[in-house]
């Protein structure tokens, strides 16, 4: 059985206090997580030690930062390293969201990069990928997907790919407020477990975590979540209000 995972990426959002605020309103709604499943938050890098000091008498919420370093240490101002995340409890790190991938120029050789450190650090990587709307449009958003996940990920042996979650985000549901609709998501999903079938072995593939991103909330959680390949969600916007976060929580 693989683990199901609703994420919540802050983003470059909230100040200390508000963010403290929120962890606490979400561990407040007692949410009951059934085994398997798993709540992820991703606060910017300075509230990290905060929620994961928040969090950690609570069995089913992890920690996530929202990018690492491609190096392991050294003379890279302003950059933070896998070894550090772990070394103050950081379970998880977002890697290759398509902000990372647009505003900061980073390319799916330099993300394998980033995976690799990771996971050497002990970090589970939720990776991310997902087209813009160009190629959408286009109808090669197979294509798109299937080469960045050739690019950052194959390198991997099959050992290393059991710490890898997929979080399959298109661009042009990002923020916009328009959804994937479940049977897109559904179809995209299939499509990247056959593309880990085919390279790792069914079994790899069947235990793969895909979650969705992109204008989820409460609302339309329910119908994206009931989809056979879809492991829960990657939530921004949602994630900023603890009443629509747990809503999301509770429709695993
Ligand atoms: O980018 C996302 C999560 O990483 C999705 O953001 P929104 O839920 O705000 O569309």
């Amino acid at each position: 059985m693989r683990k199901k995972i609703v994420a919540g990426n802050w983003k470059m959002n909230l100040t200390l206090a508000q963010g403290e605020q929120l962890v606490n309103d979400i561990v407040a709604a007692g949410i009951q997580l059934s085994e398997g499943q798993e709540v992820v938050i991703a606060p910017p890098f300075p509230y990290l030690t905060k929620v994961k000091q928040l969090t950690k008498n609570y069995p089913g919420i992890f920690v996530a930062a929202q990018n690492c370093a491609s190096e392991k240490s050294g003379a890279y101002t302003g950059e933070v390293a896998a070894d550090m995340l772990q070394s103050i409890g950081v379970d998880y790190v977002i890697l290759g969201h398509s902000e990372r991938r647009e505003y900061f120029q980073e390319s799916n050789a330099q993300l394998a990069k980033k995976i690799d450190q990771a996971l050497a650090a002990g970090i589970k990587p939720i990776f991310c990928c997902g087209e813009p709307l160009e190629v959408r449009k286009a109808e090669t958003q197979n294509a798109f997907v299937a080469q960045q996940l050739q690019e950052s990920l194959f390198h991997l042996d099959a050992a290393a790919l059991k710490n890898i979650v997929i979080a399959y985000e298109p661009i042009w549901a990002i923020g916009t407020g328009l959804t994937a609709s479940a049977q897109q998501a559904q179809d995209m999903h299939a499509f990247i477990r056959a593309q880990i079938a085919e390279k790792y072995g069914r079994e790899a593939a069947l235990g793969l975590t895909i979650l969705y991103g992109g204008s989820a909330k409460p609302s339309n959680a329910p119908e994206l979540f009931a989809c056979p390949d879809v492991d829960g969600g990657l939530i921004g916007g949602a994630s900023l209000v603890a009443a629509d976060f747990t809503a999301i929580v509770k429709s695993f």
